[in-house]
């Protein structure tokens, strides 16, 4: 059911045929549901170059996305000279490399049509006279309807002269019986609109109504409301609103709007279980009460109106809806797997310029807003941001942390010290070896979203830290490696930490995609942590071990990460999603302080402040 905004009715979509140059039509074709004929229309209108837009594109997506107009059908293609849908075997055969067969195509039938139509001696449409001939005088379905309520009411009334034989209840239609309940515009020219009795012309009503036809009419839901109680009261009164032809641009379970000049389709159920009205959206708890069982599988609209920015609807139900348009555009699937995402991918390179890197006084980050701003703009954009002039004590660590973020508790403990003396754990970080590139908590269902170091005493040689951007990483590997990339999205590593009274076990692939943007949402790299590698079968084993080397071997590639050493009063904040740190091994004493920030309370905080959706 396609729906129009203001006066234009129908949208008009693009041809994908090359010679139609994009232009639009009313009168579009989707390609067949049937894969089979689907490839026959793609190789017929690809005969002499191939479509690049069609090219890698999915059935559905060429479905939903693509058209071909009536220039390319013959008026034999179709049901009936009347109907704009085509036969089960048509195929476009007309004007593929030039329009020198445009005289025999439907489109020129219909324009052909439509000049006699526009000629005063234009006979009535089939339908109409159909229509008229059950009903009510043909004339008053197509006389200009300038009319108050009052006067529509008042046509409403007499209407009872019209022998009524079978009550149709408004309230069960389907839209497959074509007869659709009420929606006339009172301030409605249909004379003056050919294309809404061209679109009655067009329709195909399976069995004629048998009830009182008020008229060919439409209403917006305001109107509506007040005709329901006509309509009610006269219960054999049906309205037959001019018909949408249906284009077979949309399914049936589909309504289209334009909003900002975007044409965004929405699923009717959807729209249905995102009504936020007082009795299905309780705003004070921001949740749904709507039982999705209560919305019926056909759930179908009355009417709607785009106004004012927003999308009024009347379901078949008579239960009312308004949506902000904004919302629904910004709630499109599409707006979501095409975001891309504001990272920038750094390299040793990148951060060895001194602006690159994200650096803020403990001062200015305590008594200016825009300050701690600034530490998340650099956590979003490139995964790390060091505050310096922090007294160097853990709880002064734990005194900023807290300024942004709740601090995580794990089995470590919510802050945490700890050295090679001050042994708290047996985990290689509690020595002082060389800790490689890794990220934490790789055990975890959950890995930390942000890792916090601040080292509060360093007297020793070595010790510096490295960061890797993962991210970076993961980039390199699916340009130079592009199947070991997949088989990293895929492959799922156990990991393991296990001590006393602890063992955590958790397994993921080392590279984790978001479902939706395909785009790389989390490293979750740790050698240390792995545990027995029980989740591939044999063989698939080589493989693995040689996709792994692939990635250590760019990970160790100092181009690719920065070093410096940590010294009192600075302290780094990472993201453990993206950011691999590590440790040179050191001599002498040495004690860090830090502590983890859980994923989604990072991730709230970074949508609170407006930095990412
Ligand atoms: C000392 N601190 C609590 C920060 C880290 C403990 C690390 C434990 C584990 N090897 C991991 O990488 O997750
Ligand atoms: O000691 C350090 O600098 C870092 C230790 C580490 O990598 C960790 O605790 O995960």
């Amino acid at each position: 059911m396609s729906f129009k905004t203001d006066s234009n009715m129908h949208l008009a979509k693009a041809c994908v045929v090359p010679i139609c140059e994009g232009k639009k039509f009313n009168l579009v074709h989707k390609f067949p549901a049937d894969t089979q004929r689907s490839s026959e229309w793609q190789n017929a209108i690809q005969q002499k170059e191939p479509i690049l837009k069609l090219q890698d594109k999915t059935h559905d997506a060429i479905r939903k996305r693509y058209f071909v107009c009536a220039r390319h059908f013959g008026i034999n293609s179709y049901k009936n000279i009347e109907s704009r849908s085509l036969n089960l075997t048509a195929i476009p055969h007309l004007n593929l490399t030039n329009l020198d067969e445009y005289s025999k195509s439907k489109a020129y039938q219909l324009e052909q049509s439509q000049q006699t139509e526009n000629s005063p001696k234009k006979a009535m449409p089939t339908i109409l006279n159909k229509l008229a001939a059950t009903s009510i005088k043909s004339e008053s379905i197509i006389k200009p309807i300038k009319r108050t309520f009052d006067e529509m009411h008042e046509t409403i009334m007499p209407i009872s002269n019209v022998k009524s034989t079978q009550n149709i209840n408004t309230s069960s239609h389907n839209s497959n019986e074509r007869v659709k309940i009420c929606r006339a515009n009172l301030d409605y020219e249909l004379k003056s609109n050919d294309q809404k009795i061209e679109a009655v012309n067009e329709c195909e009503i399976k069995d004629e109504p048998k009830g009182k036809i008020l008229a060919l009419l439409e209403v917006n839901p305001a109107q509506y409301k007040k005709l329901l109680s006509v309509i009610n009261s006269n219960s054999n009164v049906v309205v037959i609103d001019n018909i949408e032809n249906d284009l077979n641009t949309l399914d049936d379970n589909e309504i289209e709007i334009t909003v900002n000049e975007n044409e965004i389709k929405i699923d009717k159920f959807w729209l249905r279980d995102h009504c936020r009205c007082g009795s299905c959206f309780d705003f004070s708890t921001n949740q749904r009460s709507l039982n999705i069982l209560n919305i019926p599988d056909n759930v179908s609209i009355k009417c709607f109106e785009l106004k004012d920015n927003k999308l009024n609807v009347i379901w078949d139900d008579d239960h009312e809806s308004t949506y902000d348009t904004d919302f629904l555009l910004k709630n499109q699937y599409e707006n979501l797997s095409e975001a891309k995402s504001n990272k920038i991918l750094w390299t040793k390179e990148y951060m060895s310029i001194p602006s690159n890197v994200c650096r803020v006084s403990m001062r200015d980050y305590m008594s200016d807003p825009d300050i701690s701003r600034k530490v998340l703009k650099g956590l979003c954009l490139n995964g790390f941001a060091f505050i310096e002039g922090v007294q160097a004590t853990q709880q002064n660590t734990e005194f900023v942390i807290r300024q942004l973020f709740p601090i995580h508790k794990t089995l470590f403990g919510e802050m945490w010290t700890f050295s090679d003396e001050k042994k708290d754990h047996m985990d290689t970080a509690y020595t002082n070896y060389y800790l490689g590139p890794h990220n934490d908590n790789t055990y975890f269902n959950d890995a930390s979203g942000l890792q916090i170091l601040h080292c509060i005493m360093n007297q020793c040689t070595g010790g510096e830290n490295f960061l890797i951007d993962g991210f970076q990483v993961a980039e390199k590997i699916k340009t130079g490696y592009p199947d070991t990339y997949e088989r990293l999205t895929k492959t799922v590593v156990p990991a393991e930490y296990m001590e006393k009274d602890y063992h955590h076990k958790y397994y993921a692939p080392i590279i984790n995609l978001d479902p939706i943007t395909n785009e790389v949402v989390q490293i979750r790299f740790n050698l240390y942590d792995r545990a027995p590698l029980n989740t591939l079968p044999r063989n698939q084993i080589r493989q693995f071990y040689k996709d792994l080397k692939i990635l250590i071997s760019e990970l160790e590639n100092s181009e690719n990460r920065i070093s410096f050493k940590l010294e009192p009063g600075t302290v780094l904040i990472f993201d453990n999603w993206r950011v691999l740190h590590g440790r040179h091994a050191y001599d002498g004493k040495r004690t860090m302080t830090g502590c983890y920030v859980q994923r989604s309370e990072y991730m709230s905080v970074l949508r609170v402040n407006g930095f990412i959706k």
